[in-house]
């Protein structure tokens, strides 16, 4: 079957995504959704200042009462301001009813009134003491707030009042300042025109608006706005339940190759890399090369997909086929015009139930999972097909003549020049001191997109060296691909963006 065929019928093999469920905020991650993302409220959900400054009534100056926070965020905020008055308020506190707008620290000073009685003692800005219980006054012009510290740097220390510490929230602040307490002035020519940094209620969304689709994948991103919004859980369909069967007797799991046997390259990188796909892996099983174990396991599994590696050729023990046939299965796919990875398979075990038979060869099994696994989880987990992405060759590759071909590439910016040295004779097939060294290339880049593939050496289906120093596979037409000759690239999950 034609390689682009094989990812379609493993796309089609399931009749839609697994069934929603519903999951704690913290457990979604790497879900997709199973319903879109609606506003559970306005956001912001009130009109709230986006700077820390002063709210303020009208046009200034403004009559200010000193000492105390003013107006935190999380107070409600609901004492109402009047007209030519301002109190201090922070960066997501909401506003007091009859706001104008907030004028920000750096943009204000306030300038403490003379004193007024004896009772005012000359440290406090005739505050009268008892009105700003716990600002700790007695040392003007050092409070906490922007328009204190100002203060202090403009040597104003004797004009400008303590602006209060963090403790003794006043009350009367947003709405009655002690007459003659101090006067709030904007600086360097700015104005406070209505509305001014204010984030309005519902600037962002309003209750009911539809923030994401179904079949976005939940990132930590998702997350933040699903909790923003109003949400404690998500609806979001079941992550598909791998179980991972590594078959071959000549495999060992730890130390050296020995005595003809070779390490399992595949269990160590398939599990982690399924879940990259949004898989559950329920556990990597190796099973040797035994038909009875193996029907076993298979018949006995109740995962949503089963992959297996190795034994899918015609070998003395490759028990992958004989298994499936003695269970009934329906093979959907048997061999794909693809290098490597040829003998890889798709089969239905039951309704709702498939095997993946990647190939023994570690780059043949990655092959297969791009090829099979990937897009079956795509359909099961309800994400839409991968994008195709293009890039040009920075070289050119040589092809099959008959069947697709997957080289593992790096994309980087820069000259054309550069890419040879990345395919020959350095380890993991780049260039040493190509990633990242140099400055970046204002021409020469791929048509348009600045950037190109460069195939990497150590390709070959036993290998995993290329596909190591990777960050995608190009697509390789039969008969080849030309140098600067637009290929389809299969990003990896690890796919940072390209390098220099
Ligand atoms: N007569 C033919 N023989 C083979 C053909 C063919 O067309 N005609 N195709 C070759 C190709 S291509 C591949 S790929 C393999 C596929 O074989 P199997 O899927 O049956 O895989 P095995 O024979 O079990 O193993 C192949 C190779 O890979 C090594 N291997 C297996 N598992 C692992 C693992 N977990 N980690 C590392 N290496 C693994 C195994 O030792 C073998 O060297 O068939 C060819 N033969
Ligand atoms: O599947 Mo094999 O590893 O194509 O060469």
């Amino acid at each position: 079957m034609p390689w682009s065929e094989a990812r379609a019928t493993a796309a089609r093999a399931v009749r839609g995504p697994l069934a929603p469920e519903v999951r704690q905020l913290p457990d979604a991650l790497g879900t997709v959704l199973a319903e879109p993302l609606t506003a559970l409220t306005d956001l912001p959900s009130f009109d709230s200042s986006a700077m820390d400054g002063w709210a303020v009534s009208g046009p200034g100056p403004w009559r200010i009462a000193t000492g105390g926070h003013g107006v935190l965020a999380g107070d409600d905020g609901l004492v109402p301001l009047e007209d030519g008055h301002a109190v201090r308020i922070a960066t997501g506190a909401r506003v007091p009813p009859g706001t104008t707008g907030v004028l920000r620290s750096e943009y204000g000073e306030i300038r403490r009134r003379p004193a007024r009685g004896p009772e005012d003692g000359g440290h406090t800005g005739g505050n009268g003491g008892g009105h700003t219980g716990g600002n700790g006054g007695g040392h003007t012009g050092t409070g906490s707030d922007g328009a204190g510290s100002r203060g202090g740097r403009d040597g104003r220390d004797g004009t400008n009042p303590p602006t209060g510490g963090p403790h003794g929230p006043e009350h009367g602040t947003t709405g009655a300042p002690a007459p003659g307490d101090a006067s709030l002035h904007t600086t360097g020519g700015h104005t406070v025109v209505p509305g001014q940094d204010i984030r309005p209620r519902g600037q962002e969304c309003r209750s009911g608006d539809r923030l994401l689709a179904a079949g976005t994948a939940v990132t930590p991103a998702v997350l933040g706005l699903a909790a923003a919004a109003g949400y404690d859980e998500l609806r979001t369909v079941r992550r598909p339940r791998v179980e991972v069967l590594v078959l071959g007797d000549e495999l060992l799991h730890s130390g050296l190759p020995r005595d003809g046997r070779i390490r399992d390259a595949l269990g160590p990188m398939l599990g982690p890399w399924l879940e990259t796909l949004g898989a559950e892996v329920t556990g990597t099983y190796r099973l040797g090369d035994d038909a009875e174990v193996l029907h076993t396991a298979v018949t006995a599994s109740d995962a949503d997909v089963i992959v297996t590696t190795g034994g899918t050729a015609a070998g003395p023990v490759d028990h992958v086929h004989p298994v499936l046939r003695r269970s009934g299965a329906e093979v959907l796919v048997d061999g794909v015009a693809v290098r490597p990875g040829h003998p890889m398979l798709l089969a239905r075990l039951a309704p709702g139930r498939h095997l993946v038979g990647l190939p023994g060869n570690p780059l043949a099994a990655v092959s297969g999972l791009l090829t099979l696994v990937e897009p079956l989880l795509r359909a099961l987990s309800g994400r839409a097909p991968r994008a195709a992405a293009y890039v040009p060759l920075a070289e050119g590759a040589p092809g099959h003549p008959r069947d697709t071909r997957l080289v593992p590439v790096v994309r980087r910016t820069g000259t054309p020049a550069a890419s040879p040295s990345g395919r020959s004779g350095h380890p993991g097939g780049r260039a040493p001191g190509s990633r990242g060294a140099g400055a970046r290339s204002s021409g020469n880049t791929g048509a348009g997109t600045g950037h190109r593939a460069v195939p990497l050496r150590f390709n070959g289906p036993a290998m995993l060296r290329g596909i190591a120093a990777a960050d995608g596979l190009a697509v390789v037409p039969p008969g080849g691909a030309e140098d600067g000759s637009m290929a389809e690239i299969l990003e990896l999950p690890w796919f940072e963006g390209e390098t220099e």
